[in-house]
């Protein structure tokens, strides 16, 4: 008898069954809302000026050759992703307390760091929001740590729970890990203030707590990279230790190329070379080392300043695409009388929308309208277009009604 005959279909999994339903309707006008990835006003993917040039620069240079890696990745990309977030002025950098090694993406620089943490620190419990991007819990309970939730999102207000959020990060027992988005929040698409920050660092350190970010859209929500940075840098600034896992999957639109990097930023130069070394026993076993290509996009466009400019214009570009969108589908539900208050839409920021619609409604418009977003009743705003807009308000307002 087959050994897989006992295997169980996989539970449905929040983003990715969504995926699968639209793409197994045939529907001429069907429309995907579901996965973040931008798309230009003719619904395209879209790949940036500044990633074919460089790409034709590396496709010129024969001194490159297809050998390994170093298991942390391509070091001028660890120093120059590290500078992108931390900032041109570190102090960190500059007393060398910073680890910077190159991963698959996001998702893989949280999960190298999630099991550097299972394997290193003794507190296993990790606070993530509430709600969060879907693959939160699954990376961190698979690397054998504890998830637990702190409220983030309000439904009353359709915006930030802060009083909440103060309330579960201080109960956080000494040592917990705390997950935070360092901007354009998954699913909500709401942030806290800079003000909002300094209140949630404070509490962070007098508890002793450790912030990892989730920086994935850094550059992507307010269209201004240092901007969508200051989180990070507040924490950063401060002296404590924190964990930053990058992503160039949507700020550069390299989503295909898993091109990211987890930083560890220590308290001294010591800990910095101890903390590094065991992080590369994390990642040998798991893969060896990482893909070239991605890396070498983003270095060759990070370390010249004609081209990081390029790339600057071209990500504000994506930015005000989005901004412009959630304008512009706020105006088509006031244009049809649709009952309720909607300025959540254009106050929310980043990649995606918490519409407010409830699962039942969004199985609804899935099967009477063929617009498809995640059951929470998320969209990718990414995803519309002027003319696909009047086609999902029309289904809201049926929907709401
Ligand atoms: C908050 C957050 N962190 C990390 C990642 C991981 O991205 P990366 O590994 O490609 O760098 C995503 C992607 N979330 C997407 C865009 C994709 C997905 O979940 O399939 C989303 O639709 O939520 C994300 O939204």
């Amino acid at each position: 008898s087959s050994i897989l005959s006992n295997v169980l279909p996989a539970p449905e999994d929040h983003v990715l069954s969504v995926i699968f339903a639209c793409r197994d309707d045939p529907c001429p006008v069907k429309l995907n809302l579901s996965a973040g990835a931008y798309r230009t006003e003719e619904g395209k993917p879209l790949v940036l000026e500044v990633v074919r040039k460089a790409e034709q620069q590396l496709a010129n240079d024969l001194s490159c050759d297809k050998g390994y890696l170093p298991i942390d990745g391509l070091a001028d990309f660890n120093k120059l992703s590290a500078k992108l977030i931390l900032g041109d002025d570190s102090h960190a950098v500059e007393e060398n307390r910073v680890v910077t090694i190159q991963c698959l993406s996001g998702t893989g620089s949280l999960r190298v760091g999630a099991e550097f943490l299972a394997k290193h620190h003794q507190q296993r419990v990790v606070f993530v929001p509430n709600p969060t991007w879907g693959n939160h819990p699954f990376i961190f309970t698979l690397a054998g740590l504890y998830v637990e939730y702190f409220r983030y999102y309000d439904p009353q207000t359709r915006g930030l729970d802060f009083e909440g959020m103060l309330e579960d990060i201080g109960a956080a027992p000494s040592g917990a890990i705390v997950v935070l988005q360092s901007c354009a929040h998954n699913p909500t698409g709401i942030d806290p203030t800079l003000e909002q920050w300094e209140k949630i660092r404070q509490i962070v350190r007098s508890k002793g707590l450790l912030p990892f970010f989730d920086n994935a859209y850094q550059g992507f929500a307010s269209g201004n990279l240092d901007s969508d940075a200051q989180s990070v840098r507040m924490f950063v600034a401060d002296g404590g230790e924190c964990f930053i896992a990058q992503s160039f999957a949507k700020n550069m639109g390299l989503y295909g190329e898993r091109i990211g990097a987890l930083t560890i930023v220590c308290t001294s130069q010591d800990v910095a070379r101890k903390v590094h070394s065991q992080v590369l026993l994390v990642v040998r076993p798991m893969y060896l080392s990482p893909p070239m290509h991605g890396a070498s996009i983003v270095t060759t466009i990070l370390k010249n300043s004609d081209m990081y400019k390029d790339w600057t214009i071209e990500l504000k570009g994506m930015a005000d695409r989005i901004i412009s969108m959630r304008q512009q589908l706020y105006e088509a539900i006031q244009a049809r009388g649709t009952p309720g208050d909607w300025s959540h839409i254009i106050k929310q920021i980043g990649m995606f929308s918490f519409t407010g619609v409830n699962e039942k409604q969004v199985r609804w418009m899935a099967k009477e309208y063929h617009i498809y977003m995640t059951y929470d009743g998320r969209i990718s705003i990414a995803s519309l277009n002027s003319k696909t807009v009047p086609q999902l308000a029309d289904a809201i307002h049926a929907a709401v009604t």
